[in-house]
């Protein structure tokens, strides 16, 4: 029935004020109000478009996303839209394009390693997108190993150039975003070579293509690398390859405020810590976490709808069935991922701080934050995308058949999500530098320098005084079990910032209850998750760890009732949810059956092909027919 509010009975069931909660969620009531008016936009905008996209080839898919990246630069030109609304606007569009990494990495980049001067001349053009630019860093060789890099950029005082050079198949460039057909230009990582001396991995901003015709530049060799997983999706980014032969730019393209080349070919390094080329995964690390939230609140919309609208089993004489959202088991595996979506929603919003704070310091010239922010953020990195990647696929399993068809928009968000899990640092090898941090921090526990900020904590923990000395031996055999207590850091850290958050003044009926219900879950989940490793180090006893149990079910008991209505907190419409399963009204059924009307394969009733290959085999003429 078009019209009709198939969860009305849901909404009218909760507890608390929906509409406070949707500021609590977009953060302030200003950024709730830049939120709704763009995704508003957004959504009634005809040329924002996105229910055909699993049904496009690769090239139609490519060129269509060059036109809303251009629709979309339009529109925020025209409107006179704020970096904020622009932001919001790329947001709500939900495709990932070239201008990703153009603005979340070569700007980036520019702003942390260049100097004043550079600053000034590059990235007034990067502004107005009068060039394009991406990160070319990772090679076909190597990723995670950023030192290990092969293209070479070496000096020559002759000319005061560098020339940019891959000396071998492998120092191929190999993933970068917007390179393969779009990228006018380039941050490429290259080894620094100086008077016959390697100095280490250094940016460097290349010209990739010409600014009239967009063809590559002499010695440039540049391409697309091919489709990747899942169709549609991710394929509207032009990932892609670059060889350099013997390219040459002037000196002044290094990015200079880390490390300087003299016109006389003398290397200089600043009172900066070397570290500041790694810059912009700092940044993007942080932008990656506050995703997480959104990717997983949009699976956690969808499959709470559908789960109060699908109904197995249970019925009393002649009765409805029962939702299966009631069923202990759906809670079980649902409400944690809805719990875990604020949970990020609210360390996202302190990474954000943390990183606004380093980035004051470092640009007055204190480093002192920077280890404790790269553990931040490379942690909380890892550990929300890998939970957010898991939690996609276990929504789609909580709505069943469905969630396997493309309408239900959960493997179109899977597909775009789990990169996540390997881009901007391999997250298994990002946890290793967690680990790095927190080994560090224990060996120098005792001595004068305290640990502070989100590792204070350790002072409290009195048996790690005792395995202080052994830290340092042994960190690669014990690799895998670090990995798991940086795991578990991260998960304090998490646990710890929704507790802060609840410290806080929250206004709205019922609001901060259902907040508090919602931390209890994410933190006694995680506790019965890791219930062994609880046990066996004797932090919690057995009687413990059933109280937890217990506990957890009566929470779920509690969250119930207000299911609905905590995921139309995230405001999301149907636009942007992109799923039949998740519709605000409900009304499931009748759109999944229109929608298959729809498909290409219906266009005819008797399906291309069935001359040449059925009728041959029902007539028993395979033999003799041409295939
Ligand atoms: C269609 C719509 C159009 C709409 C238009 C609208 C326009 C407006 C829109 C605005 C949109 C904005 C969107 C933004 C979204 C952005 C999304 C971008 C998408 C991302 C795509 C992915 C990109 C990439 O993947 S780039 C490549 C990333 N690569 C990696 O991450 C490599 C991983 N490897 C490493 O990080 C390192 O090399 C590492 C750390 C693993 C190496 O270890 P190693 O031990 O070898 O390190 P060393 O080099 O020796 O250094 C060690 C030393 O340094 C410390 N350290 C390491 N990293 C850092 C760091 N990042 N920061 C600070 N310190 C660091 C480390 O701890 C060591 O310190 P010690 O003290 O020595 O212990
Ligand atoms: C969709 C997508 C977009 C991307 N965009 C860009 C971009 O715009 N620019 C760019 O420069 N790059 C980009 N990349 C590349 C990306 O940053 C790298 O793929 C990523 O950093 C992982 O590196 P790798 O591929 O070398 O993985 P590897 O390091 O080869 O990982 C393979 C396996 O080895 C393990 N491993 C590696 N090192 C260690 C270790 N020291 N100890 C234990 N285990 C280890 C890993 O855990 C993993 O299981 C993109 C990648 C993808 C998938």
């Amino acid at each position: 029935m078009e019209g009709v509010d198939h969860l009305a009975h849901e909404r009218n069931k909760s507890e608390f004020d929906v509409d406070a909660m949707k500021i609590v969620w977009a953060g302030s009531p200003h950024a709730f109000v830049v939120s709704d008016r763009i995704s508003k936009l957004v959504a009634s905008d005809p040329g924002f478009r996105k229910d055909n996209r699993s049904t496009l080839s690769r090239k139609e898919l490519f060129k269509n996303t060059l036109r809303k990246a251009a629709y979309a630069w339009k529109t925020i030109i025209d409107l006179h839209l704020s970096e904020e609304e622009a932001a919001k606007l790329r947001f709500y569009v939900d495709e990932p394009a070239f201008t990703d990494v153009h603005w979340g990495m070569f700007i980036p980049a520019i702003k942390g390693q260049g100097t004043e001067e550079q600053q000034q001349k590059w990235l007034p053009l990067a502004y107005k997108m009068q060039i394009i630019g991406c990160y070319a860093q990772t090679e076909l060789g190597h990723g995670s190993n950023v030192q290990g890099l092969e293209t070479t950029a070496t000096f020559d005082p002759q000319t005061d150039e560098f020339i940019i050079h891959s000396p071998t198949l492998t120092s191929s460039k190999w993933w970068p975003g917007g390179l393969g057909k779009v990228a006018t230009h380039a941050i490429a990582y290259a080894l620094l070579i100086v008077g016959g001396r390697e100095q280490g991995v250094h940016g460097f901003i290349v010209q990739l293509r010409s600014l009239e015709d967009h063809s590559p530049l002499p010695g440039m060799t540049v391409g697309d690398i091919g489709m990747k997983f899942g169709n549609g999706a991710y394929n509207a980014m032009d990932n892609g390859v670059l060889r350099f032969d013997h390219v040459r730019i002037p000196r002044n393209q290094m990015l200079m405020r880390v490390s300087q080349v003299t016109c006389e070919g003398k290397y200089k390094q600043s009172d900066v810590p070397r570290q500041l080329v790694y810059g912009a995964m700092l940044y993007v690390r942080q932008t990656i976490v506050a995703d997480a939230s959104c990717a997983l609140s949009r699976a956690v919309c969808i499959a709470t709808r559908y789960s109060a609208v699908r109904r197995q089993f249970g019925s009393q004489n002649g009765g409805p069935e029962t939702q299966v959202i009631d069923y202990k088991t759906q809670q079980s595996r649902l409400f944690p991922l809805l719990a875990s979506a604020y949970a990020f929603r609210f360390v996202g919003e302190w990474l954000k701080w943390l990183y606004a704070d380093v980035t004051q310091r470092l640009q007055a010239n204190d480093f002192s934050t920077l280890p404790e922010a790269h553990a931040c953020t490379a942690g909380l990195k890892s550990l929300t995308t890998t939970a957010t990647a898991d939690g996609i696929e276990e929504c789609r399993k909580l709505c069943g058949g469905h969630g396997y068809l493309c309408s239900s928009g959960l493997p179109e968000l899977f597909a775009v999500y789990v990169p996540a899990c390997t881009y901007e640092g391999e997250n298994t090898v990002l946890l290793l530098q967690v680990a790095r941090f927190l080994m560090k921090t224990v060996s120098q526990l005792g001595s004068s320098k305290k640990p502070v900020g989100t590792i204070a904590y350790m002072t409290r923990v009195e048996h790690l005084m005792q395995c202080r000395c052994g830290v340092q031996r042994g960190f690669a055999e014990l690799s895998a079990d670090l990995v798991e207590a940086a795991v578990a850091h991260c998960q304090l850290l998490v646990v710890s910032k929704f507790i802060e958050k609840l410290q806080q003044e929250i206004p709205g009926k019922g609001v901060k209850q259902q907040l508090e219900v919602l931390c209890n879950i994410y933190a006694l989940f995680l506790l019965h998750k890791h219930q062994g490793d609880f046990l066996s180090t004797g932090c919690i006893t057995p009687k413990h760890a059933a109280l937890a149990n217990d506990e957890l079910r009566s929470l779920y008991s509690q969250v119930r009732p207000n299911a609905i209505a905590l995921v139309d907190a995230f405001n999301y419409t149907d636009h942007y949810l992109g799923s039949i399963l998740g519709c605000y009204d409900g009304n499931v059924y009748p759109k999944l059956y229109e929608a298959a009307w729809k498909d290409p394969l219906n266009e005819s009733v008797v399906p291309d092909g069935y001359h040449q290959y059925i009728r041959p085999l029902l007539k028993q003429e395979i033999r003799t027919a041409r295939l």
